[in-house]
């Protein structure tokens, strides 16, 4: 199965488990694949064909500032059922980071596959 790809999308969220986390915004990085036959958009040059990484792009950076959790698990979990429901992907790759939520760690964060690659 075909591929369209979304890196390093950047939105400012609530999201903690610690009371201090639910007074502030904090960034969460996005890394979305997600599973798409680009045959019929590549064959007709239509991007009502294709799968629109900016749509989906919008899309994902309005559920994050829109909802409020406080694992990003459930974050993960809720936006790759959405991207599921409202897309037409056959499966969706989520890898989300919360960057700087551990001062000696480059990076952590949870990876999904939901669907069918
Ligand atoms: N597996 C997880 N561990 C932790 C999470 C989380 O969402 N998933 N969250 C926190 C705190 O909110 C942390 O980010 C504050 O620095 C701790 N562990």
């Amino acid at each position: 199965m075909d591929r369209v790809f979304i890196h390093s999308l950047e939105v400012l969220c609530t999201i903690g488990v610690y009371e201090w986390e639910k007074t502030i915004k904090q960034k969460l990085v996005f890394d979305l694949e997600l599973a798409f036959d680009n045959r019929p958009a590549a064959s007709s040059d239509d991007i009502h064909l294709a799968l629109d990484y900016a749509v989906l792009s919008q899309r994902v950076c309005e559920f994050a500032n829109n909802n409020t959790f406080e694992l990003i698990e459930t974050m993960a979990e809720r936006a790759a059922a959405m991207i599921l429901t409202e897309f037409n992907v056959a499966g969706v790759e989520l890898t989300l980071s919360k960057p700087g939520a551990v001062p000696m760690a480059a990076n952590v964060g949870v990876k999904i596959v939901r669907g069918q690659f």
